[in-house]
């Protein structure tokens, strides 16, 4: 990659990681040579600040007599290549945020800015110790191959405390010696110990020759379990062998354990990690290693795509329908319209993969702009599962209970076959609305127009907004009455309950970002479900996703009809992919699988398709409603939030902030209306929706409008989300 020399020039543009809305100039010092994309130190008011020497200016002319010089030079710090630069001005337009905000993602990992540390690891290698405990003994085996462990990797593998090993240090059993980093380990790509399938090599063959040169985006659709990950590994394969870098991203970082297990078996080797759950250290080395190029294949969440990468040759967008990949807070961006962006500006092809694609790719597709391969059929013997609708008019739950016979019995039936079930209700706690039976008293948030959700696990009422809690009270706090409070409806919880009510002996795992701590455990729970040490699993959204559980038969959804309810354009879209994904948990491999799904409306459109596998008609009615109602991707969107702790206040700079909005041909501005949410943490919120036909330049639209609106002041906040996905 070329970079020319700033020498010559007097000044150089410099943006700094902060809500400014372009670079600022500072002067060279004398015979120093700067390029863009290199960390430098500048004076910023009375502070030093890290920023990037950007590729243009300003545009602004200053007065040289004012500028001030650049105090130093990170020369040991790989630069952000000029692709990023690019990239950067790209989103920040794109999404209206100010670019040094932007910038700021792309450098989130202080440590990369200091030395790297030494990391140590062990290897066995010593005499044995003296002294030969069980434990210990466990620690010899495990580390009997002679390899080199992180202690901790090696502590958990033996299933010991740390303590065993330090132990065996001192004895000088095990010898300390630098823990290599995943990039230095090379990687197998003759691709000898795959055998893909006739339906996968097809597959494979058509991907590689569509990511073979420059930038192109394929739709891997495939049904779930079709074994999509092994045919994109080919086009990994072949990006990695001409020398570039390939990334995958995965919207949950609770998928990446299995993922980066089976990268393993494919390439004898594993790709970086990139993820909210990395100590500071790591995520400082792997910035290093992609921006200096040593880090050949990543695989992380969203956030990974702002990675330095100066030579990516292939993005694959795993999930691609999932809807995290929308940033909400700070930069708000959706990563797989982030990840098309970043490979046509890059010349490097994408793939997204998903059994049930976004309407958005679908229609794509359809008009020519992707390219799609199908996978109609399961890996091996394999089989879809058979979905059925259970009808809870017709046959409801007993009393107090949620879990209507049909069910309960093949649960019965797929625990005597010794298989397991999993039962998904998207509800975190225990009951999510607790009332007083002598006086109707409704536990609500303090802050927010939400509920208090009972979690009794944590004994205690909480926020699903917020987080505020109390413990739960013995009395009404507003007629005194003593065991009257009682809760109304499921969360995960209390299905556990009446699973252990009626299963006693079964093994039971609840799935649920309250019951896991972090990362690690949640792999390791994941790896538990995997082994088979559960008969029934009960879980939120969190199972829902790309997981493969071999011993699953039976998928039961508790509410089928929670997602349908809800005011948002991609209601259907959503609870479509939803109970297809969980459903496609079950019989991936040699058991038969089943999916039951309770409603109360079996004769609803998205039921029906899925209990018809009907995909393509529900496609086809979705994108004809939303052609009609020039919803996304037929029109665009953009939602604006505005929010003060005072009611008036942000009703008030909402009706000034519409009435500011130019008229302009194929662009309405609807609202204000108060939030379906209507406070949060204490906060009033009103939203104004952009709807704009899809050819409009709505960013333009917008940008033009808010710089002669009123400007937020005192508390007020406006927040604009393009393409929102969240109308609450
Ligand atoms: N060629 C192959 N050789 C061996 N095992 C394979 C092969 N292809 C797929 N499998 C296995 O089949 C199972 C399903 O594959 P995979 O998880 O890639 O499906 P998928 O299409 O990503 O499904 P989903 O969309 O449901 O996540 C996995 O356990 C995988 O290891
Ligand atoms: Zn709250």
């Amino acid at each position: 990659m070329s970079r020319e020399a700033l020498t010559s020039a007097k000044t150089v543009p410099v943006l700094l990681p902060l809500a400014l809305p372009a670079p600022y100039d500072y002067l060279v010092p004398e015979g120093k040579e700067l390029h863009p994309g290199d960390f430098v130190v500048v004076p910023l008011g009375p502070a030093l600040r890290m920023g990037v020497v950007w590729h243009e200016s300003s545009g602004k002319s200053v007065d040289p007599a004012k500028l001030r010089a650049i105090e130093s030079h990170f020369d040991d710090v790989p630069p952000l290549p000029e692709i990023s630069l690019k990239f950067c001005d790209w989103v920040a337009n794109y999404t209206l945020t100010p670019p040094g905000m932007v910038l700021r993602m792309m450098m989130s990992a202080s440590k990369a800015f200091e030395p790297p540390a030494i990391r140590f690891g062990v290897r066995a290698g010593g005499p044995e110790p003296e002294r030969m405990t069980s434990a210990r003994a466990r620690v010899l085996e495990a580390a009997s191959s002679g390899m080199i462990f992180k202690k901790s990797e090696l502590a958990e593998m033996a299933g010991v405390s740390g303590g065993v090993i330090d132990g065996l240090v001192n004895t000088g059993t095990l010898l300390q010696e630098v823990l290599p980093d995943p990039w230095e380990a090379s990687f197998d790509l003759t691709g000898e110990n795959v055998e893909l399938s006739d339906l996968q090599s097809g597959a494979a063959k058509e991907l590689c020759a569509n990511t073979e040169n420059g930038f192109v985006v394929t739709l891997l659709d495939g049904v779930t379990g079709s074994g999509k990950t092994e045919v994109y590994f080919e086009a990994i394969a072949q990006a990695l062998k001409t020398g570039g870098q390939a990334l995958v991203l995965m919207p949950e970082i609770a998928l990446t354990g299995q993922f980066i297990d089976r990268c393993e078996r494919r390439f004898g080797a594993k790709p970086a990690e990139w993820h909210s759950g990395m100590t500071s250290n790591m995520r400082g080395r792997v910035w290093r290693a992609v921006a200096n190029g040593q880090a050949k294949f990543v695989v992380g969440a969203r956030s990974a795509l702002f990675l330095p990468f100066p030579d990516l040759r292939l993005i694959v967008v795993d999930e691609e329908h999932d809807q995290g990949y929308k940033q909400e807070d700070r930069v708000t961006y959706q990563a797989r319209d982030m990840a098309v962006l970043r490979g046509n500006l890059g010349k490097c092809p994408v793939v997204l993969s998903s059994a049930t694609p976004s309407i958005e790719s679908i229609v794509n597709v359809e008009a020519g702009r992707y390219r799609h391969i199908k996978l109609e059929s399961r890996y091996a013997q394999a089989t879809l599962p058979e979905i059925e609708a259970i009808d809870m008019r017709k046959s409801p739950p007993e009393r107090g209970r949620w879990l209507a016979p049909p069910l309960v019995n093949a649960i019965e039936e797929t625990l005597e076959d010794g298989q397991q079930a999993l039962l998904f209700l998207n509800r975190r706690g225990y009951a999510p609305l607790t009332l007083c039976r002598n006086c109707g008293y409704r536990f609500e948030c303090p802050n927010c127009s939400a509920w208090l959700v009972e979690h009794r696990f944590r004994r205690r009422l909480e926020c699903h907004h917020c987080g505020t809690f109390l413990p739960v009270p013995d009395e009404c706090p507003q007629c005194g009455a003593e065991d009257s409070l009682t809760p109304c409806g499921p969360g995960v919880e209390r299905i556990d309950e009446e699973i252990a009510e009626r299963f006693p002996e079964a093994r039971r795992i609840i799935l649920s970002s309250d019951q896991l701590t972090g990362i690690e455990e949640l792999r390791r729970t994941l790896r538990e479900i995997e082994a088979g040490e559960a008969d029934i699993i009960i879980g939120t959204q969190l199972v829902a996703k790309g997981h493969h559980f071999p011993g699953l038969a039976l998928v039961g959804v508790v509410d089928g009809d929670l997602g349908l309810t809800q005011a948002d354009p991609r209601a259907a879209e959503r609870t479509f992919q939803l109970l297809s994904q969980v459903t496609g948990r079950a019989g991936r491999e040699a058991i038969k699988g089943k999916g039951l799904i309770q409603t109360y409306m079996p004769e609803h459109p998205v039921i029906q398709a899925l209990v018809e596998s009907d995909r393509d008609a529900f496609l086809a009615r979705e994108i004809e409603s939303r052609r009609d109602a020039e919803m996304p991707p037929f029109g665009r969107l953009a939602s604006i939030l505005v929010s003060s702790s005072l009611r008036d206040r942000a009703e008030t700079f909402a009706r000034d902030v519409a009435r500011a909005a130019p008229p302009a041909n194929k662009i309405e501005v609807l609202g204000p209306a108060e939030a379906p949410l209507a406070v949060i943490r204490g906060r009033y919120r009103y939203r104004l929706l952009v709807k704009a036909a899809r050819e409009a330049d709505l960013q333009n639209y917008i940008r033009l409008w808010l710089q002669n609106a009123p400007k937020p002041r005192a508390d007020l906040r406006l927040v604009v989300d393009i393409d929102p996905y969240s109308f609450l």
